[in-house]
């Protein structure tokens, strides 16, 4: 499939500057980070394709957490590389980035939604002040145009706009996590990191988060990595899955095989402990 026969312009799946048919977005290769003698996430390799959404599950201590924070930058691997197609250099290992360009990056290509919004959001800054400050970080300077972006994604956040002064400390905790997608999602990152989206949200709240953020991810055709123990979140947003064991990855494959025919036996046993995924 090329750029001309996958979707309306502009194209998000082949933006017209990184199309190369044979590059992943991000390669993982043997990435393993210890603490002494515990193994956080051993020899884990997987790539992840332009438009792809790819979900890590496993119970807690599996790594989960440890092989995303070593992706996002935010903790060094002890050995293996981390590749990200960087607009027009190709392929460039993480570990070779300098910190500012490293940061640059954080700013503008990647986004990272935490599990506690509290940490993704500005608390002291207005709803629209978190939305307006992304903007401004890649070079948004006109206040009605960056407040016009702020109420656009405020609406499909389902934030009214008549709280867009407000500050997310006076929000729900789902309001939080909305606002904190809305934050992330408004400069149009190739690559989003997702640590535990919908944890610590009530069931109903859940539900309602997970089904606009398919939505969003559908819809923009986002390149996603998913952190969670829930296998409806995966199911719901993830193409394909990680199973991760001790550190390790046990499992891979396409997310409906993988749930609804799971091969390893860790696998099997996460399946069958939820009733109905
Ligand atoms: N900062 C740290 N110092 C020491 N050990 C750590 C640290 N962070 C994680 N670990 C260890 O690494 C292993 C993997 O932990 P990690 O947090 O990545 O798992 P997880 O699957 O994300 O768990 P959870 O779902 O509970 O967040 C665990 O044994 C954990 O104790």
């Amino acid at each position: 499939m090329s750029a001309q026969d996958c979707c309306e312009e502009p194209c998000r799946h082949f933006p017209e500057d990184a199309w190369r048919p044979e590059a992943p977005l991000l390669a993982v290769r043997g990435v393993s980070k210890s603490w002494g003698a515990r193994i956080g996430c051993a020899d884990v390799s997987f790539e992840l394709w332009p438009g792809e959404v790819i979900g890590i599950v496993g119970e807690s201590g599996s790594g989960k957490s440890t092989l995303l924070n070593c992706l996002a930058g935010h903790l060094a691997p002890d050995v293996g590389e981390i590749l990200f197609d960087m607009r027009g250099a190709g392929l460039v290992d993480m570990r070779r980035m300098a910190e500012p360009e490293r940061r640059r990056l954080a700013r503008t290509d990647w986004a990272f939604v935490h599990q506690n919004p509290r940490d993704g959001l500005r608390m002291g800054v207005s709803a629209g002040g978190n939305v307006g400050e992304r903007l401004m970080a890649v070079g948004a300077r006109h206040y009605a145009a960056i407040r016009g972006q702020a109420l656009d994604w405020l609406d499909r956040v389902e934030i009214a706009a008549d709280r867009i002064d407000d500050r997310p400390a006076s929000f729900s905790g789902g309001m939080q996590q909305r606002l904190q997608i809305a934050r992330n999602l408004v400069t149009g990152p190739r690559l989003v990191f997702m640590d535990e989206p919908t944890g610590g949200l009530d069931v109903s709240v859940q539900a309602r988060l997970l089904d606009l953020m398919r939505g969003l991810v559908r819809g923009m055709g986002l390149s996603a990595i998913v952190v969670t123990h829930d296998l409806a979140v995966v199911r719901l947003l993830a193409d394909r899955l990680i199973v991760m064991k001790g550190g390790r990855v046990v499992e891979a494959g396409l997310t409906d095989q993988v749930l609804d025919d799971p091969q390893h036996a860790y696998t099997q046993l996460l399946v069958s402990s939820v009733l109905q995924v």
